[in-house]
C-alpha cells in the first residue's frame, strides 16, 4: 500500500457559537485541505497513470466540485445558530453552507470526509480508498479525520 496526498485551499467564514473566547465572533480562515488516498500503484505499462496510485488531478476534480465550489467564499454556519442564519438569509444570494454540527475544524474535517468518501469509492471502484482528511484552520491549528 502507498499513499498520495493532494493539497487544496479555500476561504470561508465561520463562528463557534457558545465559544467563551474570540471564536464566537464572525471571522474567516484560509483553510488548507489535505486529501490522502491509499491503495496500490497502477502497474499497467503505457497507461496514462502508470506508476501512479492515482493522478493528482483526479483527486482534485472531485474535491473541487463537491467541496471547494460550494464552500469557497461561503459562510459555514451551524444549523442551530439561528441569529447568524437569519442574518445570512437577509443578504440576497449569500453563499451559505448550513452544517448539522458546529463548524469546528474537527467537525469540518469529518464532514468533508463524509462527503468525499463515497465519491472516491464510486469513482475508483474500490481499488483505492480515502485514508484521511486533514484540515488546517490556521498555520498552527488542524485536525485529521480517518475512519
Ligand atoms: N479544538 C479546536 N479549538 C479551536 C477551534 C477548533 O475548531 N477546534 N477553533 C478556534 C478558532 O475558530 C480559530 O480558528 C483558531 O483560533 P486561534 O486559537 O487563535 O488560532 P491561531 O492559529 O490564530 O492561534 P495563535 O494565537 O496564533 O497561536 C479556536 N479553538
Ligand atoms: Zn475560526
Amino acid at each position: 500500500m502507498i499513499n498520495v496526498t493532494k493539497k487544496l485551499e479555500f476561504d470561508a467564514g465561520h463562528r463557534i457559537p457558545h465559544h467563551k473566547g474570540k471564536c464566537n465572533n464572525l471571522h474567516g480562515h484560509r483553510y488548507i485541505l489535505q486529501i490522502t488516498i491509499s491503495g496500490f500503484l497502477n502497474d499497467n505499462f503505457g497507461e496514462s497513470d502508470y506508476g501512479m496510485l492515482i493522478d493528482f488531478s483526479n483527486i482534485k476534480n472531485i474535491a473541487q466540485k463537491y467541496i471547494l465550489d460550494i464552500w469557497d467564499h461561503a459562510f459555514l454556519v451551524y444549523e442551530k445558530d439561528q441569529l447568524v442564519l437569519d442574518f445570512l438569509k437577509s443578504i440576497p444570494n449569500h453563499k451559505t453552507v448550513i452544517l448539522s454540527n458546529v463548524p469546528t475544524v474537527e467537525n469540518l474535517a469529518k464532514e468533508i470526509y463524509k462527503i468525499l468518501e463515497p465519491l472516491y469509492e464510486k469513482h475508483f471502484s474500490n481499488i483505492l480508498f480515502l485514508k484521511s482528511i486533514t484540515l488546517y484552520e490556521t498555520p498552527t491549528c488542524w485536525s485529521e479525520y480517518s475512519k
